[in-house]
C-alpha cells in the first residue's frame, strides 16, 4: 500500500442511502486501492451487488484490507436501500457514521474525515436533524463557533461567508465580526496549507458592489471598513469587488480564495468551472474534513451513471491535509 508512512485510514461517513453514496463509494474504492487507505462507516449492504467488501472491526485494518475489498466498518442501517427514496428508519444511523467518524479522528483512529452527501431535509424529517449540513453539525461536534466552508478545485477555491440560509436573511447575518472571522479562519487555513501569504479577493454583497451606495449600503456600511482594517494589518485584501467580474479567468489569477458573501455567489462559478473536480473542505475545525462537491443525486442514484470523480478528489485532498 503505497500511503504514506505513518498516516492512517480515511473514514468515509455512509451519507444518505437513497443517494449515489453506495456506488460511488464503491467506485473510489476500484480506483484509489493502490494509492491511499480509507474506510466506510454504513452498512454493507447498501453497496451494489458484487462490490468487493471486507468487514472490518477496527479502522486500522483498512490499511490491509484495500487489496481484497472496500473496507465497512459495518453499521446496520435497519433497512435496505431503495435509491431515489430516502427511508426516514435510516436517519438516525446516517447522523450516527457522521459522529463516529469525528470521534475516530479525534481519537486519533483516522486521519481524516470525509463525508457523503446527506439529504438534508430527509435527515431533519428522520432524526430531527437540528443543523442545516454537515458543515454547521461538525462545528457543533468540535466545539468552536466559527468554521468556515470552502471549495477548491485546480482552477479556484472559493469561501461563501455565509452558508445555508435563505438569501432574503443573507444581509441581516452579514456582520463584521462574521465575516472578520470567516476571513482570518481562511487566511491561516490556506497559511497552514503552504501558502503563507495568500492573496484574498472579496466580493461585494449587491450588484456593482453597491455602486457607491446607489445600490446597497452593505459595502460601505460592513464590508469595505473590515477590508481597509485588515489590509493595514498587512493581509493581501482586494474588495469589494463586483462579484459579476471577478472569475474570468484573468482576474482568477489575481487572488488564492474568494470571498463571497451567500452560498450561490460562491459556488455557482466552481461547480460551473469543475463540477467533477471540486472538493469541499471545512477549515477551522481541528481536524480534516472533505466532501465532494455534489448532493445524493436521487434522480440518478442506483443507475450506475453517478460520476465518482468528485469524491476520488475528496479522499485525496483529505489524504494532502492530513499528511
Ligand atoms: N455535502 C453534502 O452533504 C451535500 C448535500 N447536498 C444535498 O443533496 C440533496 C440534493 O441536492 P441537489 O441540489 O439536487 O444537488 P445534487 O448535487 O445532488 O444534484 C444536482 C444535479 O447534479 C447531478 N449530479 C450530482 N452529483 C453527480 C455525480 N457525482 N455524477 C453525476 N451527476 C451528478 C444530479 O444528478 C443532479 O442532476 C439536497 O438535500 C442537498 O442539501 C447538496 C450538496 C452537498
Ligand atoms: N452546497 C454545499 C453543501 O450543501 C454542503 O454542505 P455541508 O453538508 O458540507 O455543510
Amino acid at each position: 500500500m503505497p500511503d504514506r508512512p505513518g498516516a492512517g485510514p480515511i473514514a468515509l461517513s455512509a451519507g444518505e442511502p437513497a443517494g449515489i453514496g453506495p456506488e460511488i463509494a464503491a467506485q473510489a474504492w476500484a480506483a484509489l486501492k493502490g494509492e491511499l487507505a480509507f474506510f466506510l462507516i454504513g452498512d454493507p449492504s447498501h453497496l451494489p451487488g458484487g462490490t468487493p467488501t471486507v468487514l472490518i472491526d477496527r479502522p486500522e485494518a483498512a490499511v490491509a484490507a484495500m487489496a481484497q475489498g472496500l473496507p465497512v466498518l459495518a453499521r446496520d442501517f435497519g433497512a435496505p436501500r431503495v435509491p431515489g427514496v430516502a427511508n426516514p428508519v435510516h436517519a438516525p444511523h446516517v447522523v450516527a457514521a457522521i459522529r463516529e467518524g469525528v470521534e475516530l479522528v479525534q481519537t486519533g483512529r483516522a486521519a481524516a474525515l470525509t463525508t457523503n452527501p446527506i439529504h438534508k431535509k430527509a435527515l431533519k424529517d428522520g432524526a430531527d436533524f437540528a443543523f442545516p449540513g454537515h458543515t454547521e453539525f461538525l462545528a457543533h461536534l468540535a466545539g468552536v463557533p466559527e468554521v468556515v466552508m470552502m471549495l477548491a478545485c485546480d482552477a479556484l477555491r472559493v469561501v461563501p461567508a455565509t452558508i445555508h440560509i435563505p438569501l432574503s436573511e443573507v444581509p441581516r447575518h452579514l456582520t463584521r465580526a462574521g465575516l472578520e472571522a470567516t476571513i482570518r479562519i481562511t487566511h491561516k487555513a490556506l497559511s497552514d496549507m503552504g501558502l503563507p501569504d495568500p492573496r484574498i479577493a472579496v466580493a461585494g454583497l449587491n450588484p456593482h458592489a453597491g455602486e457607491g451606495g446607489a445600490m446597497g449600503r452593505e459595502e460601505i456600511e460592513v464590508i469595505a471598513p473590515l477590508l481597509d482594517d485588515l489590509r493595514a494589518e498587512g493581509m493581501r485584501i482586494a474588495g469589494p469587488l463586483a462579484a459579476d467580474t471577478m472569475f474570468h479567468a484573468g482576474a482568477r489569477a489575481g487572488y488564492d480564495v474568494a470571498i463571497c458573501m451567500y452560498h450561490d455567489q460562491a459556488l455557482i462559478p466552481i461547480k460551473t468551472l469543475d463540477f467533477a473536480g471540486g472538493v469541499n473542505v471545512t477549515l477551522g475545525l481541528g481536524f480534516t474534513r472533505t466532501s465532494p462537491d455534489h448532493g445524493t443525486a436521487f434522480d440518478i442514484a442506483g443507475q450506475g451513471i453517478a460520476d465518482p470523480a468528485s469524491l476520488i478528489a475528496a479522499l485525496r485532498m483529505a489524504r494532502d491535509l492530513a499528511g
